[in-house]
């Protein structure tokens, strides 16, 4: 018998006002998984985003994370179990440097507490030591160490995403959603950021992605879920979805970088 998906989404529906966003959506993602949520605008893929991520309730359906139900949990706690996002606009403290950015991104995983750190007490100076490793460690992976002490307001934009990548791994989530990773970059920084991503899986981490780089989705997916206008109209590995009429036919006129699709065969 094969393993239950890590996450599988069945049959959701959301409605916004009297908008139906998504009519019906079912997908799943196995452990160990890249797999990438694309459609053209207005699709419903940042819709089906807050759904998983709990920042918005669906009218029908069910998300479940190894198995359990996440509708109507708090992103918090969605966060907790496992399951975090990357935002489109990075949740990056600008004027603070990219080791204190990384070293905050951390702050979830001590275990001895304020108080604690405040009063120095010698298991708290040991946490420290360990936090403050395990930053510098998550710089190295992303490749931003060398820029430890630059203002994240500083960086280019390309090292400002990737440290934004790097911010929500900090969690070590077993599922982590990105959002547009590659919007806006440049095609060096574009490759950093595959490069980055293809690391975080083999570190064990699983990926959701919304992205509208075609190349990037057609090279790094080991699936595609595509939707159009709420629906899932073809799901399956990059070859398929590239030759597949339905998914032509709705990004035909529409969708940019289409033809960069293929050009990444
Ligand atoms: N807050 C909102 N208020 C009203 N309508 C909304 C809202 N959020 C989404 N919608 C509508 O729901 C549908 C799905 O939108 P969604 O943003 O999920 O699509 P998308 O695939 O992420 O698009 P894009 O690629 O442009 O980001 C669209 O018709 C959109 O206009």
């Amino acid at each position: 018998m094969s393993a239950p998906p890590l996450l599988s989404v069945e049959q959701v529906a959301v409605q916004i006002g009297g908008l139906v966003a998504i009519a019906d959506l079912s997908f799943t993602v196995a452990e160990g998984e890249v797999v990438s949520l694309i459609g053209p605008n207005g699709a419903g893929k940042t819709t089906a985003f807050n759904v998983i991520t709990g920042y918005m309730r669906p009218r029908d359906g069910r998300v479940r994370f190894r198995g359990q139900d996440l509708v109507g949990q708090a992103p918090e706690r969605i966060a907790a179990a496992g399951l975090v996002r990357s935002f489109q606009r990075t949740s990056i403290f600008g004027r603070c440097t990219v080791f204190e950015n990384a070293r905050m991104a951390l702050h979830l995983r001590g275990r001895t507490g304020l108080l604690g750190a405040l009063l120095r007490l010698p298991a708290a100076r040991r946490e420290e030591a360990r936090l403050q490793e395990e930053a510098w460690a998550m710089l190295d992976f992303v490749g931003l160490a060398a820029r430890a002490d630059t203002p994240a307001e500083s960086l280019a934009y390309g090292e400002q995403r990737r440290l934004g990548i790097a911010l929500a791994a900090a969690a070590a989530p077993q599922l982590l959603l990105l959002d547009e990773p590659a919007a806006g970059l440049n095609p060096s920084e574009t490759a950093e950021c595959m490069a980055l991503i293809r690391r975080l899986r083999d570190r064990g981490t699983t990926i959701l992605l919304v992205e509208h780089d075609m190349a990037m989705v057609m090279r790094i997916s080991d699936r595609i879920v595509v939707l159009n206008q709420g629906r899932v109209i073809a799901a399956g590995p990059p070859a398929e979805i590239r030759e597949d009429p339905d998914v032509i036919r709705a990004y035909l006129g529409g969708a940019p970088g289409w033809e960069s699709a293929h050009a990444a065969a």
